[in-house]
């Protein structure tokens, strides 16, 4: 029996860069991505995008837009992960480094996908041009797409 797990993203945009974190520990350790984590359950999934992005870099949010919705699958692994993406570009405060993320400002022409998440590299472009998405992603361990559907939502 299948079994969804909530989780969230947060894009920090400000003008022509984006922040990122390196993952220092834990699911993803070596790879930059946005911010976020799991969903508790005596909170929305905004809220909980809100306190991670926070925990995670010190930046605080009065609103997030939502981005798009992801699922992804893992051979073998009965759970979905379903994760959340939100961006803005209005924050407060200064990106910090945490015990989970080291932040960092990329130009967006400077994405460092080959240190992502595989999937990055295909959503990303809807969410630079501002249009929502719904993926899905069938993984083989936690760097081979064995495929995927992926298109604009209004
Ligand atoms: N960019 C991106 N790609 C993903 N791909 C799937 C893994 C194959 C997952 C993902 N997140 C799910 C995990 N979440 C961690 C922070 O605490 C848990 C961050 C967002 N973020």
């Amino acid at each position: 029996m299948t079994k969804t797990k909530l989780y969230t993203l947060a894009l920090i945009r400000s003008n022509s860069n984006i922040l990122l974190g390196m993952k220092k520990r834990g699911f993803g350790v070596g790879r930059w991505n946005g911010f976020g984590g799991k969903v508790h359950s005596n909170e929305t999934v905004l809220e909980a995008a809100k306190r991670e992005l926070h925990e995670e870099s010190g930046l605080m949010v009065n609103e997030l837009q939502e981005a798009g919705t992801l699922r992804f699958e893992f051979i073998g692994e009965t759970e979905i992960m379903e994760v959340h993406v939100f961006t803005t570009n209005k924050f407060e405060g200064t990106p910090t480094e945490s015990e989970e993320m080291r932040p960092q400002w990329f130009p967006i022409s400077e994405v460092p996908f080959d240190d992502m998440w595989p999937d990055d590299i295909l959503w990303f472009p809807f969410l630079l041009k501002g249009q929502k998405f719904s993926g899905y992603f069938k993984f083989k361990g936690h760097s081979e797409i064995l495929d995927y559907t992926l298109e604009p939502e209004c």
